[in-house]
């Protein structure tokens, strides 16, 4: 049967259209809407009367501007959302979508029959509040003095919602736990590869004599675990392995370079040759080694797209599936463990083949953007037929 395409409007902070912000997946969620939910027009970003304020915000330096910009954009959702409202009435939309940015969404009044979703990898509370966010020294000194009141904004925000699309049971987790969202509400759709599906890999065979191949793909070296994966690179050595490791998108610190360690220090996707480097370096790893402090992590989803297992800690909301798409170790393992873990492979050539092959039949199940695009589609068509369900019995 073929359904009604939905008329979406599309709310985030920040372009859709540029393909760099929100590492991507601001860009990959508008494009997975469009293609399988319906026609998506993309709201404006701009702050109505306070426009002004955004303006400043937006000249000031990044570390402020990443902070201001966020709670500024809460203080004045009222004035903010008006200029949103008048979008909505004159549109006739069937939904409003929100990404990424839970203070675009607060205060926003919807027309009666307009069903509100939203996804994002994590709230300000939930990240500020788990491993990962302990992680990191708070510097700003305003921000603890407005914790109590960012949470109040957040639970209001989330009460907005009809439905919530989460990529990690880590969030979903949390959210249900810290807002007491009702779990009919909530729902976990993982978010996916950024890149497009890649030709089914032969799996790269795992022996003694012949290098091992190691990958560490982010922009930050120490977020993205960068300093373990040398560790553990080097802990193989020790042990007679020839490990080496590739480093797509930061620049390690001297300490961290030396013969065995390629370094891409930049590649762009959108650039035919930095796109083959990247596929040729997922496609000849061995394993990505990547014990990050993160709430998501695509790279995670680009591995699996290449039937590359990753090794990484059960921290945060990675997207890897025990003895499925790698192993998440338990917080505070080391690089002697992750070195314990690929020698055991290499010990089992057999069992490292069929986790490659879990890998791929991970991502072409669930981490890639179009079986996210149509679970929500489903997800959406469903609400939007119970809220019009709701306003006929209303009405009649
Ligand atoms: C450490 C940290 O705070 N990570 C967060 C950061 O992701 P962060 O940008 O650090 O990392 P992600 O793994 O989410 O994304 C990286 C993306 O950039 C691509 N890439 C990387 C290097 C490069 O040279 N070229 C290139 O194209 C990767 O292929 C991948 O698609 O924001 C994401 C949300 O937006 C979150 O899900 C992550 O939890
Ligand atoms: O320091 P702080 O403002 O409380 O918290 C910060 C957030 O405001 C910011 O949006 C995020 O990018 C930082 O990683 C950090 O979490």
């Amino acid at each position: 049967m073929t359904r009604e395409r939905l008329r979406i409007a599309y709310l985030c902070d920040m372009s859709p259209l540029d393909r760099t912000l929100y590492s991507g997946g601001n860009a990959r969620i508008h494009d997975a809407l469009q293609k399988h939910a319906g026609d998506v027009t993309i709201l404006p970003q701009t702050w109505a009367r306070a426009e002004p304020v955004r303006r400043l915000i937006h000249a000031m330096p990044e570390a402020l501007n990443l902070r201001a910009r966020w709670r500024a954009q809460y203080a004045l959702r009222r004035v903010i959302a008006r200029g949103i409202e008048a979008e909505l009435q004159r549109g006739g939309y069937d939904v409003l979508f929100g990404a990424y940015a839970l203070h675009a969404l607060a205060g926003v009044r919807t027309p009666t029959g307009m069903v509100t979703a939203f996804t994002s990898d994590a709230t300000q509370t939930v990240y500020r509040l788990s491993e990962v966010g302990r992680a990191h020294k708070r510097v700003f000194v305003v921000g603890p003095l407005l914790d109590k009141w960012v949470e109040r904004r957040e639970r209001a925000a989330l009460a907005q919602a009809d439905l919530l699309l989460w990529p990690s049971a880590w969030l979903k987790d949390a959210v249900t736990a810290r807002y007491g969202v009702d779990p009919g509400r909530n729902h976990l759709v993982p978010w996916g590869a950024n890149i497009a599906t890649p030709p089914p890999a032969a799996s790269n065979t795992l022996r003694r004599d012949a290098p091992v191949r190691l990958l560490v793909i982010g922009r930050n070296w120490s977020a993205k675990g960068g300093p373990e994966a040398f560790d553990t690179m080097m802990e193989l050595r020790a042990q007679g392995v020839d490990a080496r490791l590739t480093v797509i998108g930061c620049q390690p610190p001297r300490v961290h370079c030396n013969a065995h360690v390629t370094v891409h220090s930049q590649l762009n996707k959108a650039v035919p040759a930095d796109l083959a480097q990247f596929n040729a370096a997922l496609a000849e790893a061995h394993f990505m080694v990547m014990p990050s402090f993160e709430s998501y992590g695509f790279a995670f989803c680009e591995a699996a797209a290449h039937g590359l297992p990753s090794l990484c800690l059960r921290v945060g909301g990675v997207p890897v599936r025990d003895g499925i798409t790698g192993h998440a170790l338990p917080p505070g393992a080391d690089a002697a463990d992750f070195a314990q873990k690929i020698l055991g492979y290499l010990d089992d050539p057999a069992s490292y083949a069929r986790l490659c092959q879990s890998a791929r039949e991970e991502f072409k199940t669930q981490l890639n953007w179009d079986s996210w695009g149509q679970t929500t589609a489903d997800l959406l068509q469903e609400a939007v037929a119970r809220k019009r369900d709701g306003s006929s019995d209303t009405a009649a």
